[in-house]
Formats: structure tokens, sequence, C-alpha cells
């Protein structure tokens, strides 16, 4: 007993020698730590002032700053230092550190503040068209799932793009192949479509002929039901079950169904139709003033000439975004058309901004409908699109000698939530159902709501991104105006919670994704959320 005893008094000495021993190293440490921070504040203070970065947040190139630079060294796009090395080093700088850009040691180019605003800058201008790079000659041919027609080259942004290229180059907008047959009444070289012009030649240009299996023509009308929305708002329990019933069945086929009794003012649909088509009747130089610039989906475009080389669509289009703005706040449709087009479009920018106000009430309405008939909240959908940013599109499709072999849109899904669509009374819509093409008879003053790809993924495939597309005739010109309803860019696009549908058909994404790859990377066509998803897991792969 006695020796247990002595042996728990030696174990008892032992642990508090260790505990002082820690403490004295410690103490010790902590001295040789503070002589070391002392240290390192001098030499800091000793250093020059290191510059701030001028954004919060900066592009990802997926390419080695040091790799950019070499690239466009001798294009005289950045501002280097005056003393490029020829600064004196400070003692014990890091000599691991090696910047390129300074031609110094200290800080790689990776963390180059001066550096990264720079490129940064210059990202932005390459983008925007300010900064014309016909010199850049390096050509780049992505390894991504590109849509072939797709050729654009672009300052290339990780986080934008997440692509994986085989080279950097700042590139600059696509051309079209020189070919005279894909320079639709061109003029100066930039391909435009002018209608004016073509639809008096005898035959339509190659690049506007679409594959066989794109023209099969359609026989039959869709049946689709028209909701009358009034009477949905006011009705008692049996008939409003009835309605949802019949939107489900619908949503659950062809994504498509029509709404009559709205509430949007009926001369405020004619507003915005006239409104279209005193834009559409503006002179081609006029319209140009509007064109889309090359990374951009907002303004005028001819064809999608600047950005695809054959299965042209035979139409014009404008395009503009749409966000509700704090009370008193600006008016963005406003904005939009006085800063791009000029004060005298005042008028017609204030028709769009009611226009798309009145859309926005109405989608809203919609998305409690589509929660009601998918048995989840009637607030559920309607709180996800509150603060949507949507996309206005107005369609202008001239009448085309040769309707037969070409398309006004081609068959496509929309990418977005929903579509509130405004048609005129020429025939031109149609929707694939049950195997087949089948065309929408206008009705007078109702709205057409189709289901796009992202609420398709919203409700993990219950219901159907409505595949459609519109043709064109030989005699009248036809109009559609086209409100893309969007959720907030970085709202994640997943079902609601629980068991919703089953298995997951889709990975989380966001519009902000989905819109860059329709916009960067593939032409939405019928496959998009397919390849959309493909892609996403490719890139994660790559990373
Ligand atoms: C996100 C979008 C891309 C398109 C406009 C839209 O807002 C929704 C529909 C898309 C589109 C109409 C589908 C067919 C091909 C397309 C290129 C077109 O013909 O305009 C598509 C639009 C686009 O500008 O990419
Ligand atoms: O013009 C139409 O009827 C359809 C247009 C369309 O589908 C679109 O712009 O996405
Ligand atoms: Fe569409």
């Amino acid at each position: 007993m006695e020796e247990l005893r002595e042996a728990r008094k030696a174990e008892r000495r032992n642990v508090r020698d260790t505990v002082e021993d820690k403490k004295f190293k410690k103490t010790n440490r902590k001295g040789e730590d503070r002589n070391y921070r002392e240290r390192e504040n001098d030499r800091r203070a000793r250093l020059p002032p290191r510059p701030s970065a001028q954004y919060e947040k900066y592009t990802s190139f997926n390419t080695r700053k040091k790799t950019i630079l070499c690239e466009i060294y001798n294009l005289k796009l950045l501002k280097y230092p005056a003393n490029a090395g020829k600064q004196k080093l400070p003692p014990n700088v890091d000599m691991s550190k090696k910047c390129s850009f300074h031609d110094t040691y200290g800080h790689t180019s990776k963390d180059c503040v001066v550096l990264g605003d720079q490129l940064e800058d210059l990202s932005d201008k390459v983008y925007s068209r300010k900064v014309d790079l016909s010199t850049i000659t390096s050509e780049t041919r992505y390894n991504s799932c590109y849509n072939p027609d797709v050729r654009f080259r672009h300052f290339n942004r990780a986080d934008k793009c997440n692509l994986r290229y085989n080279s950097t180059s700042i590139l600059r907008r696509s051309t079209l192949d020189k070919g005279p047959e894909s320079d639709p009444g061109g003029s100066n070289g930039e391909p435009v479509f002018n209608s004016s012009v073509l639809r008096n030649q005898s035959s339509i240009p190659k690049a506007f002929i679409w594959r066989p299996c794109h023209r099969a023509t359609a026989i039959q009308e869709l049946d689709a039901p028209v909701v009358d929305l009034d009477a949905f708002l006011r009705g008692d329990e049996a008939s409003i079950r009835r309605t949802i019933e019949r939107v489900a069945a619908a949503c659950s086929t062809h994504g498509f169904f029509q709404v009559a009794n709205h509430g949007v003012d009926a001369s405020l649909l004619k507003a915005a139709f006239d409104c279209a088509t005193e834009f559409f009747e503006l002179s081609l130089c006029q319209k140009l003033h509007a064109q889309t610039k090359p990374g951009s989906m907002w303004g005028y475009a001819g064809a999608h000439t600047g950005r695809f080389s054959s299965e042209l669509p035979w139409k014009e289009t404008l395009s503009f975004s749409y966000h509700e703005t704090p009370a008193g706040g600006e008016d963005v449709v406003v904005d939009y058309f006085m800063s791009t087009l000029g004060n005298e479009f005042e008028r017609m920018g204030l028709v769009f901004q009611r226009y798309c106000e009145a859309m926005k009430r109405l989608s809203l309405v919609m998305m409690e409908m589509l929660g009601m008939s998918l048995g989840v909240e009637r607030r559920y959908y309607r709180e996800f699109f509150e603060d949507s940013r949507s996309i206005m599109r107005c369609n202008y499709y001239p009448p085309c000698q040769e309707p037969e072999l070409t398309l006004g849109t081609g068959p496509h899904c929309d990418p977005t939530s929903i579509t509130i669509l405004q048609q005129d009374q020429v025939e031109g819509l149609q929707v694939f159902d049950g195997g087949r093409w089948r065309s929408v008879r206008p009705i007078r003053d109702a709205l057409v709501i189709n289901i796009g790809d992202t609420f398709m993924a919203l409700s993990n495939g219950r219901y159907k991104s409505c595949l459609h597309r519109a043709v064109v005739n030989r005699h009248r010109e036809r109009r559609s105006l086209a409100f893309f309803v969007c959720p907030r860019a970085d709202r994640v696009i997943r079902p609601p919670p629980g068991e919703f549908g089953g298995t997951r058909l889709y990975p989380d994404f966001t519009w902000a994704e989905l819109m860059e790859f329709t916009q960067c990377h593939y032409r939405a066509d019928m496959n998009t959320l397919h390849s959309f998803t493909n892609w996403l897991f490719s890139s994660s792969f790559n990373m």
C-alpha cells in the first residue's frame, strides 16, 4: 500500500513539473513572440504603403494573371509602373514571391493589387466593347459543350463561365462567316438582318434555312385551358378546385395555358403593342443605336446575326430588363429607353414601364395559382418571385418569301420561370404536344402563360417546360410581347422542401448561372436544362 502511495505522489509531482514546464515555455514563447511581432511591425512600417484594392469583388479569371500579362504585354492595355524592375528591395524581402507586373520581389502577381485592379477594369471594358481588340489574333476554341453555332469570344471569366479554356485570349465580338449568304442584307461588313431588303429577294439566305426536322408543319390546334382569372379569384371552393385541376393537368403535360379576364387593362396591352410597332418601324440605323452589345442581352437584335451563324430566326427583337425599385426610385424601363434611344422615347419607355409593372403583378397571381395547383402554400412561389428581375422581349416577325424553310423562333423551352406572352391576331405560335406541333389560335385580350425550365426545376419536373416555336408566313407580319419572369439572380433554384416529386431531377443552381449559360455557352433550345445540368457537372469535375 505504501509503495502505491509513493508511486501516486511521484506521478503527481511529474504532472505538476510538466504543467510548470509548459507554463514557462509559454511565457517565454510569449516573450519571443512579442519580440518577433515588434520586429515584424517595424519591418512592415519600413515598407512602402500597400495600395488599397479598388473593388469589393474581383472576377476570378481561370487563367493565371501572369499568363494574361504575357499574352497582352505588347498591346499596351495596362499602365505598367515606371520603376518596374528598378525598385530597391527592402532588407529581408521574401524572394520567393515575384511580381511580373512590378518586376520585383515581395509579393506575387496573383496578390498584386495594382495588377488586379487594372485587369478588372480591362475585363469590364472588353465586355462592354469599349476596347476594340481586333488586333488580337490568338485563337480560342472552347473545349466545353459548346453549341457549334456559338462562336464568340471574350475575356474569360471563370466565375462567369467557369469554362476550361485551352488558352487565355482577350477576344472580340463574334463575326459571322463572311460568306455572301451569311451577310443577310448586311452593310459595312457587320451582318445585319435587313428584312425590307431580304424579303424582296427571290429566296432567303442559306443562314436562315432550318433543318427539315425542325420545319414540320402543324396540322391541329393545341387543346389548352383558358382560365377566367376573375372568376378564379372570386370563385367558390368548388370552381377554384376545378380551375386548379385544369391548370395542373396542362402544366403537367405541355406546360401551357391561357388566362382571360386577367385584370391587365386592355388599353395598356394595346399601347404596348403600338409602341413595339413604332419601334420596329424605325429605320434600321435608328434601331442599331439600341443594338445588343456583346455579353449583354439587352437591346435590339436582328435575327441574332451577331450570335449565331446558321439557322437564324426570321425576326427582330428588342429586349430589356425590368425590376421594381423602392417607391420614388428610378423607373428602370424609362431610363433604359431614354438612355439608349434618346429623350424623345420617354413616352415609349413609360408605356413599357407600366406594362412590365402590370405583368409583374399578374405573374405573382400566377405563382399563387401554380403553388396551389402543386399543393404547396399559396404564397410559397409568390414569395420566391416577390423580388423577381424579369426580361421583357418584343418580337417582330416580318413576312417571309419562303416561310416553310425558316422559323421565326426556333423550337425551344424558355430557360426562365414562366412566360406571360401577348400575341397579336396572326397565327404563329406553336406548342409541341402529343408528339406533334400544334398551333395556338390567338384569343383576343387573352394572355399566354407557359412554364419555363426554371419553374420545371422548381417543381422538380412535375410541371413541364413548354416546348414551343414561332413560325412565319408569306404575307403578314406578326408581333408578340414576351414577359419572362426570372427569380432574383442569386436565389437558389430547388424544389420545395420534403419529398417533392420523388428523387431530385436537377441540381441546385441560380438563375444567373442558367442565364449565363444561355448567353455565353449554349443556344437555348429544347434541351437547355439537360445540357446545362451536364455542363454544371462537367465544370465541377474540371475545377
Ligand atoms: C433567357 C432567354 C434566352 C432567350 C430569351 C429568353 O429571355 C427566353 C427565351 C430564349 C430564346 C427565345 C429561346 C430560343 C432561342 C433564342 C436565342 C431566341 O430565338 O431568341 C432565345 C433567347 C436568347 O436571346 O438567347
Ligand atoms: O412569338 C411567339 O409567339 C413566341 C416567342 C417566344 O417563344 C420567345 O420569345 O421565347
Ligand atoms: Fe419562348
